[in-house]
């Protein structure tokens, strides 16, 4: 009998939940509790994805159940037996796998799920799960039978590479297959090139170069041409390596898929080196990036130390988040002052930049500025009177802020506080974003690799594959694209970097930032005198 989750979600049965104490449910003999009186109601929310399972223990007096509704709740995965029932499936063949055969519990558990928020308070709802990502004791697919293909869509990022070769070695060590195909230069090449055959000796060496050995590009997004060609080709597992474009256009795929009734599994693994996407702890290649980049902190570091009134300003990538410049700077502990997209700033007046480069000067005799490549743009827009440029993918172009800060200060410190400044400007974005993964980012593509390969064997399709809460977990696509992450300027991160390189926070005197944080805050935040200068 298949006790997987999925098959609650198709039958409307909840879950067992072990943390209630049951005695036992005749609705569902085939499930025995620990407990007496006992009501469950499940609730089946969007679009039929997301199971909520709700548990009224009424045990008494303080009976030991998790209250009237402990809140539990499921973010589901589609699974291909969601539309084609019929389906069968097979014995895992890692079962035959010498490596696996000595592992403890060879299989991840169908009940287990891994909960998005790990602190919570006693009684509280205990909140949203995702299925635990893992090889499964049935697959539903025969490995002579896949035909599988992996594509890389969007901006480089340190890593693409040892997850293509750990998706093409873990489907053949681990399952058998041996038909996998590259399709190149991202989505446009699946109708517009022939493709490669991917083998472990192809790839055997290119985690240890950095960009993509499938090539990538921009735009070319063309759903039912995508499908078409998957369905001709014989494709039945598509693994789609790229940043939140990518993955929505995923969500396209896995959706036509579903409305032609294909036996295709649809996996995305989430790459972007601003790691802006949704629900994962963290993104692969950014713990390299942010290496990286203190290469170039350190450099611009060196170069203000040595001279007089040096102004040191290094640019970072991060068009929406700023987090790859947050980790930097708490990082590097030279850096005086950081400037993300998340939180505006202004230059003149009190409280402003201006004013803390040249208290710095003065304190110090240099100031070490680190910037995200999305702060300002309204700014350099306006003083630039630029018209709005999109990419191939209808993403806005970004101006150089770098540059255009560099001049502004100049300007200011030349024109106005007759002091000249020794600037150096330097911008590493690229050559962050190109190199190949550090060793703790290659374990973690190799995780990811290997996670998204179980969950397709396994039959899992539109999801997408990373950490939650540290573990593993399938994710429905939908549920990291639908927002993006940025940093909170209420969360105690920033805080800490506030605290770590006492810059202004521009919360007084910026209409901007007084919209976007509550009155409160900002009168907490005046009070702990993070702001002072
Ligand atoms: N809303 C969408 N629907 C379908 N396809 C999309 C969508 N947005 C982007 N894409 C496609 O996804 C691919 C990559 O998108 P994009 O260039 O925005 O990069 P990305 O995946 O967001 O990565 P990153 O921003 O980290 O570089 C492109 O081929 C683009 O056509
Ligand atoms: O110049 P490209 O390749 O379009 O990429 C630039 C953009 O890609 C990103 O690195 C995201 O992948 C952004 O930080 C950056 O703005
Ligand atoms: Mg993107």
């Amino acid at each position: 009998m298949d006790l997987s989750l999925s098959s609650f979600a198709r039958s409307s049965i909840p879950p067992p939940l072990k943390s209630c104490n049951l005695t036992s449910l005749s609705n569902f003999p085939n499930y025995s509790f620990k407990s007496r009186n006992f009501s469950l109601t499940p609730l089946i929310s969007r679009q039929n994805r997301r199971i909520r399972a709700q548990y009224s223990c009424n045990s008494g007096s303080g009976g030991g159940g998790g209250g009237d509704d402990d809140g539990f709740v499921v973010d589901e995965v589609p699974h291909l037996t969601n539309f084609l029932p019929d389906l069968p499936s097979y014995p895992n063949p890692l079962q035959q796998n010498l490596a696996y055969t000595i592992v403890k519990k060879n299989f991840v558990s169908p009940e287990d799920v891994v909960a998005q928020k790990i602190v919570v308070q006693k009684g509280s709802p205990r909140g949203v799960h995702f299925r635990r990502a893992g090889p499964r004791e049935k697959v539903y697919f025969k490995s002579e039978e896949v035909r599988a293909c992996i594509v890389t869509c969007g901006g480089l990022c340190p890593g693409i590479n040892t997850v293509i070769r750990e998706i093409v070695c873990g489907l053949n060590y681990m399952y058998g297959v041996h038909d996998i195909l590259g399709i190149e230069g991202g989505y446009r090449g699946f109708y517009s090139k022939n493709t490669i055959q991917l083998t472990p000796k192809v790839v055997n060496d290119i985690h240890k170069r950095g960009g993509t050995f499938l090539r990538t590009s921009r735009g070319g997004h063309d759903t039912d041409k995508i499908v078409d060609n998957i369905q001709d080709r014989g494709i039945n597992q598509v693994y789609i390596i790229g940043g939140d474009g990518t993955q929505k256009g995923a969500a396209l795929i896995y959706k036509e898929v579903e409305k032609r009734g294909l036996q295709v599994a649809v996996a995305g693994i989430p790459k972007t080196i601003d790691n802006d996407i949704a629900v994962i702890d963290k993104s692969f290649g950014f713990d390299t990036a942010v290496e990286e980049a203190q290469r170039a902190i350190n450099a611009a570091h060196v170069e203000v130390e040595s001279v007089e009134n040096g102004v040191g300003i290094v640019k970072l990538m991060g068009r929406y988040s700023g987090f790859i410049a947050m980790f930097a700077t708490l990082a590097s502990r030279d850096v005086d002052c950081c400037l993300i997209p998340e939180s505006p700033f202004y230059l003149e007046g009190q409280g402003g930049l201006f004013e803390f480069i040249e208290q710095r000067l003065k304190e110090n005799g240099h100031v070490v500025i680190v910037l995200a490549e999305g702060a300002g743009q309204e700014y350099v827009a306006q003083s630039m009177h630029a018209v709005s440029e999109k990419d191939a993918s209808g993403n806005r172009l970004l101006l150089d802020v770098g540059l255009w800060l560099s001049q502004k200060i100049k300007d200011h410190f030349t024109k106005v506080q007759k002091m000249a400044v020794n600037m150096k400007y330097i911008d590493p974005t690229y050559m962050i974003r190109a190199i190949p993964s550090n060793a703790s980012d290659n374990i973690y593509c190799t995780l990811l690799a290997h996670s998204a390969v179980h969950g397709a064997m396994a039959g899992y399709t539109g999801f997408t594959i990373g950490p939650v809460s540290s573990r593993h977990a399938y994710i429905p696509i939908d549920r990291v694209t639908e927002t993006t992450k940025t940093i909170k300027l209420t969360d105690r991160m920033w805080a800490r970097l506030l605290s770590s390189t006492n810059q202004p926070s521009f919360l007084k005197g910026s209409p901007v930032m007084q919209e976007r944080v509550d009155k409160e805050t900002i009168e907490m935040i005046d009070n702990m005198k993070i702001t002072s200068i």
